[in-house]
């Protein structure tokens, strides 16, 4: 996301944004599918260094990343929240909270408070973080006396669909980012006014 300011300001800069995620999805499909074996990609991004993994959490990462690129892109706030959220906020509940999370939710064993706050936390920061930054580059302008509070709330709906249940039925890196879409586009819209 912090290199998309590299590309040109031409209608098809995005596509070509997209070329780095595409070449991973079909990567990730390749190997995890099993048309040839990549021990290094499944022992780097895999908990039980089976290639099926592949095929879920890393893939729907990567698909989600795809499609935040071509249809939001860097100048919608709704796509830099997703993506912050996805990667920042997800990403720290699951190394902090593997590492402090004793103490588990009620309603889901498997997450707990310092987890989740990790999640609200950092990706309230990263979301903010980068909004700063394509605010400042000029693609995006944020009234920030109104976006602290919609980021708030939107960091506790991510959060909280984050730490329900559902890991079984959905995929958090489909809930969350599809959460937070939702929500940013209800608070903020196509601008981060
Ligand atoms: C390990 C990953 C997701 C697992 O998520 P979870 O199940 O733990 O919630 C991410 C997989 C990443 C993928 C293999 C490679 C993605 C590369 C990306 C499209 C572009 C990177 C550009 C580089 C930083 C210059
Ligand atoms: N809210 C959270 C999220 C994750 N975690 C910890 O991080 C581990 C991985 O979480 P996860 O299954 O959501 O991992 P990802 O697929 O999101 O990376 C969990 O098994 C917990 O140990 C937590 O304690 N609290």
């Amino acid at each position: 996301m912090a290199s998309w300011p590299l590309f040109s300001n031409s209608t098809g800069a995005r596509f070509f944004a997209a070329v780095v995620p595409f070449l991973n999805c079909a990567r990730l499909l390749t190997y995890g599918l099993g048309f040839y074996s990549d021990e290094a990609l499944v022992k780097s991004v895999t908990r039980e260094g089976k290639r099926e993994e592949l095929l879920r959490g890393p893939l729907y990462y990567v698909i989600v990343l795809l499609i935040i690129v071509l249809v939001f892109w860097r100048d919608s706030p709704i796509g830099i929240i997703s993506l912050s959220m996805m990667s920042g906020g997800d990403g720290f509940a699951d190394i902090v909270g593997r590492r402090f999370g004793s103490l588990k939710l009620p309603f889901n064993d498997k997450k707990s408070w310092v987890g989740s706050a990790a999640m609200f936390i950092s990706g309230f920061l990263l979301s903010a973080l980068m909004l700063s930054y394509f605010s400042w580059l000029g693609y995006i302008q944020v009234s920030w006396d109104q976006a602290i509070g919609k980021l708030v709330l939107v960091a506790l709906a991510a959060t909280a669909v984050e730490c329900i249940p559902v890991t079984d039925v959905v995929d958090d890196n489909i809930s969350v980012p599809l959460a937070t879409m939702l929500v940013a586009f209800l608070l903020f819209g196509n601008t981060a006014n």
